[in-house]
């Protein structure tokens, strides 16, 4: 078994060792600050497997992982995985970095811009599935590893057949199963080898969906059902949801970073100085990874349900929503659309009126503080998050994040007007109707929204289109009929108006029928 190697800024000619990292040279020169000395960065056990690491997880785990480390309350290294095949700058930048990037909260504090920039010291490795399956076996080896931290986006976390002897499996799940299983036969079954996993992809269930798929694959590869037990009863899948806005950082603001910080780091993220994670465990997982007593805002309960419906639902959806409605009324960030006299208003009632409803609270004050506090981060200034990038895969986020708003409203006697609003903006610009605007979903959808696309008799394109949808919950006829007219309906005024007359002429009725 090859050892596993680090990162160490001590070693100031950062060699390719014979472990786990590709080192350049000239790594240590690139992030040195300038002018200044060597920091002597320590090296650490690896005990984190972290499988991805983009902006997210390097402005939200890695960060905290971080602050844990220098506050003396963890000392843990993490190894991170790249588990897409697809040629990617940020692993690669993250070796010649030697596993050093910057993270800038910025944000306002009591009512003053406020910032803080962390330097990151925690990755210790880089391990490229595709190219060095077998350094992510060697990995497994280790004693010291604990947690598997992820983010494989809301696609990363289901079921494909597969082949876990492949170098790798393809899905993420049957690659976790392939490597358990190396980490399960080299210490002989040891219940103390178990793995904690805490997954950040924001699907329902992400650790139980995780475990179950863990185990299909053991099982349809009839893995040793002591594998099996192992899996269920030494490892630890827990549900998380977690939550800090870190938008991409476009070039010329991350230049402007770097001559300010002085360090050529090309991995810089910026997000917002707020932060909750929150994670479904007891215990355990607390003393494991006591992130909590470091001061982080991480909190362990035994239910995270509630916590990631409202925050999936008002953060999210709102996202959703604002970035389907707001290009089209010429709004390219976050803060424009919440500053958008119309966008403004239209989002202030959906979350009223539509969003707020939908949720169940023992404290409806506290849930309207919170809704008020998301609001206030979507208009921080320092943050210019696209909309064109929330659009990202926007029909599937609007069919987990809004489409559930929409069916409590019916289930409980109300419309949901706004929300299907959003769906129609969507349909239609996808479509092309307002002019070319960069799409990036599901292919086979755009495709069939565009060629059906006919501006004069929109009905049947709509009909035709939601049919096609191979959405569950449309599978009863009377809510699949309901969907296509009322979307129907705002596909014919967004076609006859412009999107500002039909989206003002939709507010207008809808605060004469509000209370
Ligand atoms: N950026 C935020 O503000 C934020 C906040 C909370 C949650 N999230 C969630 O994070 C995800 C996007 O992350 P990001 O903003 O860091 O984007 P990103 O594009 O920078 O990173 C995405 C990462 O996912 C990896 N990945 C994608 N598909 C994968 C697969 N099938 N298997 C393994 N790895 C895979 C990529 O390699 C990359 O490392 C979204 O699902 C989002 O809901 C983002
Ligand atoms: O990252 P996406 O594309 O799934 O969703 C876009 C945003 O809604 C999301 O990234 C939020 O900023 C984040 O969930 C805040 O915690």
């Amino acid at each position: 078994m090859q050892p596993i190697a680090i990162f160490s800024i001590v070693d100031a000619s950062f060699r390719r060792s014979r472990g786990l990292v590709t080192i350049a040279t000239n790594a240590a020169e690139r992030l040195r600050p300038l002018g200044e000395a060597d920091p002597g960065r320590e090296v650490l056990p690896v005990r984190i497997l972290q499988v991805g690491a983009g902006n997210f997880l390097r402005g939200f785990a890695d960060w905290m992982v971080q602050r844990a480390n220098d506050a003396g309350v963890l000392r843990h290294g993490i190894a991170v995985m790249k588990a897409t095949p697809r040629p990617e700058l940020v692993t690669g930048r993250l070796t010649e970095q030697a596993g050093m990037f910057h993270v800038v909260l910025d944000g306002v504090r009591d009512g003053r811009p406020f910032s803080e920039t962390t330097l990151v010291t925690a990755v210790q490795s880089v391990v490229d599935a595709y190219r060095e399956w077998d350094l992510c076996r060697d990995l497994m080896r280790e004693e010291t590893l604990s947690l598997v931290i992820s983010n494989t986006t809301d696609a990363g976390i289901v079921y494909t057949p597969d082949d876990l002897s492949a170098a790798p499996p393809a899905s993420f799940p049957a690659k976790m199963t392939a490597l358990l299983h190396e980490r399960w036969s080299h210490f002989a079954g040891d219940p103390r080898r178990g793995l904690s996993f805490l997954p950040c992809e924001l699907i329902e269930d992400n650790g139980a969906t995780l475990r179950s798929l863990v185990v299909r694959h053991a099982r349809e590869a009839a893995l040793a059902p002591q594998f099996v037990d192992w899996v269920t009863e030494h490892c630890r899948f827990y549900d998380t949801i977690v939550d800090r806005i870190v938008p991409g950082l476009p070039e010329p603001e991350a230049a402007e970073l770097r001559a300010s910080l002085g360090f050529d780091d090309r991995l810089i993220v910026r997000g917002e100085h707020y932060a909750d994670w929150a994670i479904a465990g007891g215990p355990a997982i607390r003393d494991e990874f006591p992130l909590d007593r470091a001061g982080l805002p991480v909190r362990f309960m035994p239910d995270i349900r509630p916590y990631r419906e409202r925050k999936v639902r008002i953060l999210n959806g709102t996202h959703t929503a604002m970035a389907a409605v707001g290009p089209l009324l010429g709004c390219h960030t976050v803060r424009d659309a919440v500053q958008h006299p119309a966008v403004g208003a239209y989002l202030h009632h959906l979350l009223q009126d539509e969003v707020l409803p939908s949720l169940p609270s023992e404290d409806p004050e506290e849930l309207r503080q919170y809704t008020t506090a998301i609001l206030d981060r979507f208009r921080n200034p320092a943050l210019h998050h696209l909309l064109a990038d929330i659009r990202l895969n926007a029909l599937a986020k609007w069919r987990t994040r809004n489409l559930p708003v929409v069916l409590d409203a019916w289930s409980q006697g109300r419309r949901a007007d706004l929300g299907i609003f959003a769906f129609a903006c969507l349909l239609t610009s996808y479509a092309g109707a307002f002019g070319e605007m960069p799409v990036r979903d599901d292919e086979t959808l755009v495709a069939g929204l565009r060629s059906g696309f006919d501006a004069t008799h929109p009905d049947r394109w709509i009909a035709d289109f939601i049919a096609s949808l191979d959405w569950p919950e449309l599978s009863d006829t009377a809510t699949a009929a309901r969907l296509t007219a009322e979307t129907g309906a705002h596909v014919r005024a967004l076609l006859a108006n412009e999107p500002a007359h039909a989206l003002q002429t939709l507010l207008a009725g809808h605060e004469a029928k509000s209370p």
